[in-house]
This record gives C-alpha cells, structure tokens and sequence, in this order.
C-alpha cells in the first residue's frame, strides 16, 4: 500500500492508498509525528511507499522521513520544487520559494479544470493561486487563516477572551456582535469572505466568467457559501501530488 502525506503548519493530512496507487482506504489528519505513527501503526497497513509534500523546516520533514523508514521501511519519495510540470508554469520570480502545497493544489487545479482556475486554500494561512488557460501561474495572495486570525487578539489584547464552544456559536449568524465573541468571530468571517470575494473579482477581470473556483484545505467549509459555483476538494493537494510524484 502506499501512503500520501501533506505536512502542513498545523496538522498532517495522511491518506492510504490501495497499491494501484489510485483507490483510497483509509486517511485522517493528525497534528504531530507521534500521532501519525501511532495512526498508521495501528491500522495495521502493509506499507510499500510513501509520498509526501511538507512546507515545515527540512530538518522537521528528515526527521520524520527516518522515523517513517524505521517504522515501516517504507521508501520515500518528496515534492521538489519544479518551475515547470504537466503544462503549468511556476509564476514566482525564484520558482523554489513558492510553497510546495500551493505548488501541488495549483497542479491539480489546472489538471481537474483543464482551463483557467483559482485555488484558495484554508489552513494555517490562506492562499489564493492565478492559473491562467494556457498554464501560467500569474502569482497569489497569502493572508492569515482563521485560527491565526482569532489568536492574533486573543494574545494581543487584554480583553478578549472567551472559549471554542462559544466561539462555534458565535458563528450562528454574521449580525453584528453583541458580545465580544460574536463581535470577533464574526469580524474575522467577514474578513476572510471579503478576502475571497476579492479574489473572485480579480479573476473574473482576468478571464470572465471563465474559471472554475477550487476551495480546499481544513477550513475550506467556512466559505463554501460564499461561493457556490466553486468546487470543493478536500484532497486537491494529494492530486498534485500524485502528479509530482509518480510511482513506478
Ligand atoms: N479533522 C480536523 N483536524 C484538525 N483541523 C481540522 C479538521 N477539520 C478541519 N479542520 C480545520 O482545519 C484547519 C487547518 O487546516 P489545514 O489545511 O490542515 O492547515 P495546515 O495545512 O496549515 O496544517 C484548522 O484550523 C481547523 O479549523
Ligand atoms: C503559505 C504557506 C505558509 C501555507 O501553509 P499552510 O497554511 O498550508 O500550512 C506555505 O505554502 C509556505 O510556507 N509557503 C512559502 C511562502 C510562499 O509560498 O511564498
Ligand atoms: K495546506
């Protein structure tokens, strides 16, 4: 079997696939190497390879690629930044700079829409990607995600407070706040769909109404209603992936 992994800020997205490499079997998001490990061991999986793409520090990503191999003896393969692949062209001045997530999602953007698209992903920080029709990357955006957002003032200031329970309810309605925690909650929804409807002006400048909108990544839920035409692709990254990183 093959394991696919995408080591984001917050947490790592794992996914088990059947060895055609293509039929999932199992998968889950755990947010430390330890939990990953005790996640896979558990289930039981006859692991062969192993796929991943992380945007944490090397030495964080070596560490957990040798824990990998002495746990499973598994053989590792790793995106790489790449300035051209599967007809896309990295639009950052220094390719290798651009995230290696955004990198991924962007591919298998263009590979699902086989046109222009735009790909906002909701995690740690949100981003937003350009791909042009004929597979140029125009370039992102990249903004604080919600959780950072929230904890932003929540460290910042000394008077906001309050917990997750009250935080969940707070997102019941986007009318003003009438309490700290609505007036936060909501304050920072109405950023992050502001953020969102401006990425959809811009790319309806660039190509009319001629794109498809991608959302993916952990909090893409929280905009989905904002944009209903878009399609939501919670493993758009592991598309990518399985692209950057064929297996033979
Ligand atoms: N099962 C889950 N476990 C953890 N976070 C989740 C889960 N489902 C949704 N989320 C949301 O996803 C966000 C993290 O998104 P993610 O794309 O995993 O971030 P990153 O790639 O930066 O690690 C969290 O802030 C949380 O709100
Ligand atoms: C923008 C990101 C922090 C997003 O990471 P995530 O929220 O998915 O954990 C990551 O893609 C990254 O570190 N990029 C490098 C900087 C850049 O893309 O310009
Ligand atoms: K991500």
């Amino acid at each position: 079997m093959i394991l696919e992994l995408d080591c984001g800020n917050s947490f790592i997205k794992w996914r088990v696939l059947r060895a055609d490499a293509v039929t999932p079997v199992d998968g889950g998001v755990v947010s430390s190497d330890n939990d990953l490990l005790v996640s896979l061991d558990a289930e039981k999986f006859q692991l062969k390879k192993c796929r991943l793409v992380s945007v944490r520090t090397s030495d964080e990503t070596d560490s957990l690629v040798a824990r990998l191999v002495a746990a499973f003896g598994v053989s590792v393969v790793r995106a790489v930044p790449t300035r051209e692949m599967a007809g896309v062209k990295n639009g950052y001045e220094d390719f290798e700079r651009l995230g290696l997530d955004r990198w991924l999602a962007l591919l298998g953007g263009y590979h699902l829409a086989a046109g222009a698209c735009l790909v906002l992903d909701f995690g740690t920080a949100i981003t937003a990607d350009f791909v042009a029709a004929d597979g140029a990357h125009l370039g992102g955006f990249i903004c604080p995600g919600m959780p950072l957002m929230r904890n932003q003032l929540r460290t910042h200031t000394r008077r906001i407070r309050y917990d997750d329970t009250a935080a969940e309810r707070a997102h019941e309605s986007l009318a003003p706040g009438r309490a700290t925690v609505e007036a936060v909650e909501r304050g920072c929804m109405l950023m992050l769909r502001g953020f969102v409807l401006t990425q959809l002006e811009l790319a309806r400048q660039y190509w009319g109404q001629d794109f498809v909108v991608f959302l993916t990544g952990g909090d893409a839920n929280l905009v989905s209603g904002v944009v209903p035409d878009a399609r939501v692709v919670p493993d758009l990254v592991f598309v990518g992936l399985a692209m950057a990183c064929p297996l033979s």
